[in-house]
């Protein structure tokens, strides 16, 4: 955001006064459009400001505030004189016209405790203390202030607005920056306003339960112009945060943009499965394959699970694998282009063995569930058999059993800002790992090494809690094989399977189990005009 500011400053299209007062209008607009009951009745805020442009943002919203008819109490931490130019000069102009009162004297306790209600009593609390400059936790006696305000109003009381991030929230990670080791925010927000685009903070980690919704405001800065100006930034922008639905024609089949007729033209996924009794996984992740469009898909299980997997199956082939052997052969057919291996398919030697003759064959291959537990303790053998064109899905567990390291940064309370991310984190391991990884969460974070990297966030309107369910994830990996069978890009094959995925269960909703997802598809690409 430093970095945009300058470029809009350095093509004149703004001042930094200017950016700052529509910042503040933002905000005044997104309470208003979002909450139109605050202008009814009682119009009273408490207005947080902190001890740089985030605080000067504050300063704006009261002035504005106090000029539609508003009564505000401002609150300032730091001081007057330390302030940055900009916001220096909006406190002056508010204290021209309304008290501001030093930290010293906040004291929320005594302050609220006696009169909680009637005229004096907030109906809407704004946090401007810290925005993107959060640099380390909340001091102590801040936190307790905080805490006392929470307690004083508890929320749902007063509405609570965060000014760009809510204060004590590193907008890097989305990780609380909060003294302590329970790493608790001391407050939680109806909404927070951010500027010009959503952050990382917003979505990753504890963003969106800390932020409550997200609005952004526009405050003038010409994305274009941005780019041209500062090519450095390009890439940044583009790849930080997708929410944008996958294109149509990409998953299309015929027509234009996509000739191929015959079903060889979209590929032929190999799902590997489990023994009898776990067969099910695999046989969701073939299901997801062919729904996403993948030509054939075969299941490949042992001799002892033949049975049941015929069983079950219609639309999917079947062929018998007892091993790593046998996986050898099945794949002398050419035509089997994409591999799916992990969903049920037991921890141990036997499926790494799988793994490394799958990987030998340098088709494209997804890795997941056991086939990245087996690696547990092993991972470098792992990592030496890995190529550009292979696709890890781990959840959380399975990515600190193959990059302990990595996860335990991530595991730390962090000291500073901006603190180790999870896209820090899945950065460091495609690095690593030389191939695309997919840190499966609410938060999904895919990245290629030194390349591209996406978060994929099931949050605010996206949010899709029912996707906690067993199976999902293999669905997942049989939908991300069956694009990777079509030929698409694995980056983008993970990209548009997580969207999709969310997707489908956003159109479900309560209830979904894992055996729904590929059925909810064909609705999907309906939705999106495939
Ligand atoms: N960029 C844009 O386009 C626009 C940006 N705008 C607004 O500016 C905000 C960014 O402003 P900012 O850079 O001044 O940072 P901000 O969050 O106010 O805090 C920095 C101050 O806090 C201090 N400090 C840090 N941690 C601390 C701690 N734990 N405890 C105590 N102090 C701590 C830190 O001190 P230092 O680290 O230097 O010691 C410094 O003094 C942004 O979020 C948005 O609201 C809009 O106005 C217009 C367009
Ligand atoms: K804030």
């Amino acid at each position: 955001m430093r970095a945009i500011e300058q470029a809009a400053f350095d093509g004149g299209s703004a001042t930094g006064i200017e950016l700052m007062e529509r910042a503040g209008q933002g905000v005044v607009e997104a309470i208003l459009s979002a909450y139109p009951d605050v202008e009814q009745g009682h119009r009273h805020a408490l207005i947080l400001c902190g001890p740089g442009n985030n605080g000067g943002d504050g300063f704006v919203i009261a002035r504005l505030l106090q000029e539609r008819g508003w009564g505000v109490e401002c609150f300032l931490y730091g001081e007057a004189i330390r302030l940055p130019p900009d916001a220096r000069a909006n406190h002056d102009r508010w204290a021209a016209v309304g008290p501001v009162v030093a930290f010293n004297d906040w004291r929320f306790g005594l302050r609220y405790g006696v009169r909680m209600t009637g005229d004096v009593a907030p109906t809407v609390l704004i946090d401007a203390l810290f925005g993107t400059g959060l640099t380390r936790p909340l001091d102590e006696p801040l936190d307790r202030a905080l805490r006392e305000l929470d307690a004083a109003f508890p929320k749902g009381t007063a509405l609570r607005v965060a000014v760009d991030a809510p204060s004590g929230l590193c907008m890097d990670s989305g990780r609380p920056l909060a003294p302590g080791p329970q790493e608790e925010l001391p407050l939680r927000y109806d909404l927070t306003v951010s500027f010009h685009r959503r952050k990382l903070g917003h979505l990753l980690a504890e963003g969106p339960d800390a932020c409550g919704s997200v609005k952004v405001a526009d405050i003038g800065l010409d994305q274009a112009a941005l780019r041209a100006s500062r090519p450095e930034l390009r890439e940044t922008l583009a790849a930080a945060v997708t929410e944008a639905a996958p294109r149509a024609y990409e998953l299309r089949k015929g027509g234009e943009d996509n000739p191929g007729g015959h079903k060889y033209d979209y590929g032929h996924a190999l799902v590997l499965s489990g023994g009898p009794g776990r067969t099910g996984a695999a046989r969701l992740a073939a299901r997801g394959a062919i729904r996403v469009g993948a030509g054939l898909v075969t299941v490949a299980a042992p001799g002892s699970a033949m049975a049941e997997c015929a069983a079950h199956l219609t639309a999917i082939m079947l062929t018998r694998c007892n091993g790593a052997s046998d996986l050898g052969a099945v794949l002398e057919d050419e035509r089997l282009n994409a591999l799916c291996l992990g969903p049920g398919l037991g921890v141990g030697s036997a499926t790494r063995d799988m793994v490394i003759t799958a990987l030998g064959s340098r088709r494209r291959c997804v890795l997941d569930a056991d086939a990245l537990t087996s690696f547990a303790g092993s991972a470098p053998t792992l990592f030496a058999h890995l190529h550009s064109r292979v696709v890890l899905t781990p959840h959380a567990g399975e990515f600190a059993r193959l990059f302990p390291d990595i996860w335990r940064k991530l595991a730390e309370t962090p000291t500073g800002g901006p603190a180790f991310s999870k896209v820090d984190a899945t950065q460091e391991a495609a690095a690593r790992a030389g191939c695309i990884v997919l840190f499966k969460g609410r938060d999904t974070v895919i990245a290629e090494p030194g390349g591209r990297t996406v978060v994929c966030a099931a949050a605010y309107d996206r949010a899709t809690p029912w996707l906690a369910t067993a199976g999902a994830g293999d669905v997942l990996s049989g939908m991300i094989t069956g694009l990777l069978a079509r030929d698409i890009w694995p980056v983008t094959a993970a990209e548009i399977a997580t969207w999709l995925h969310v997707e489908a269960a956003r159109t479900f909703g309560p209830g979904l189990i894992a055996t729904d997802i590929p059925d909810l598809l064909p609705g999907v690409f309906r939705a999106i005009g495939v």
